[in-house]
């Protein structure tokens, strides 16, 4: 079986999320590398902030890591960025990445009333898409619920959701962390409602939880969600491997460490970027055992 097993449910019926997530956390080590392309890195590589520099970049970092690390996540922003030219690019990269045998989330964070959810889970989660991605990023602030349409999808297509819940930047706290009508946070409702989504699952619920490495201590939050939680942040935000335990706590076995600029910026070797993502690896490792 590979990371894109499709028939562990029975003939037809795609393997969820949370159960090829954790059979590549396993074999692979947890380590996402994000693909962001920003103008600075396009320039530092040699290349122009142009869409043969993109695919160029894009390319690259799929050749070096897409064997070897469990989760790819390219940020589509920095793809949108070039119209409709920079789409066909990420409809490539994770088409490539994929192949190459990387779960690929796409990091487009979307969130809007239902019918519209509607529609973005047919760009990104329906199998039959050109942008169809193992998991895709997602925001609740137009209310949980509101995200149901994409969960559905998620689930009848073998995808994943991750939902913002404590993101890395200073300025989530004031949203994340306001109380609700129940008396509970934000950030706690919606990692209840994970919790309830992925009640039964195993070995892993496919429902995510986006929660920064960034963070400091968060035994105030019940981590446990029986899902993945993605854990951006680690590198050039200033968090490290060394952090995850006092972060997650038990629930560093279900966290994703996620890195983008901290391992892009040794390439456009891919040597160099195997290393990083290496090193990356065995200090995420030695922090979690
Ligand atoms: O959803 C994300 O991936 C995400 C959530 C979050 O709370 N913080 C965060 O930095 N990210 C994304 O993770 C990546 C971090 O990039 P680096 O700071 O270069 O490692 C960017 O693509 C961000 O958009």
């Amino acid at each position: 079986m590979t990371a894109q097993g499709t028939a562990a449910g029975g003939f037809g019926v795609p393997e969820p999320f949370g159960a090829r997530l954790r059979r590549a956390m396993d074999t692979r080590g947890p380590l996402c590398v994000g693909i962001d392309p920003h103008a600075s890195l396009l320039h530092a590589w040699g290349l122009a902030d142009d869409v043969a520099g993109l695919e160029r970049f894009s390319r690259t970092v799929v050749a070096a890591l897409a064997d070897r690390v469990a989760v790819l996540k390219p940020q589509s922003a920095f793809y949108e960025r070039f119209g409709s030219r920079g789409v066909a690019v990420l409809e490539r990269t994770v088409t490539e990445a994929r192949e190459a045998g990387a779960l690929v989330v796409m990091d487009a964070k979307r969130g809007d009333i239902g019918s519209t959810m509607d529609a973005y889970a047919a760009a990104y989660l329906d199998p039959g898409s050109p942008l169809f991605s193992d998991a895709l990023t997602v925001s609740p602030y137009l209310g949980f619920g509101a995200l149901a349409p994409a969960a559905e999808a998620a689930a009848a297509g073998g995808a994943g959701l991750f939902v913002l819940a404590l993101t890395s930047n200073p300025e989530g706290r004031e949203v994340q962390r306001a109380v609700g009508e129940g008396g509970s946070t934000v950030a706690a409702t919606v990692l209840r409602r994970l919790a309830e989504r992925n009640a039964g699952a195993e070995p892993l619920g496919s429902f995510g939880a986006v929660v920064g490495a960034t963070l400091g201590d968060l035994s105030a939050f019940d981590l446990a969600v029986n899902g993945p939680l993605l854990a951006p942040g680690i590198g050039a935000q200033g968090a490290t491997p060394a952090d995850l335990p006092a972060v997650f706590g038990d629930a560093v076995g279900n966290v994703v460490p996620s890195v983008s600029r901290g391992v892009l910026r040794h390439g456009p070797d891919e040597t160099g970027l195997r290393n990083s993502a290496a090193a990356f690896a065995d200090a995420v490792r030695a922090a979690v055992t």
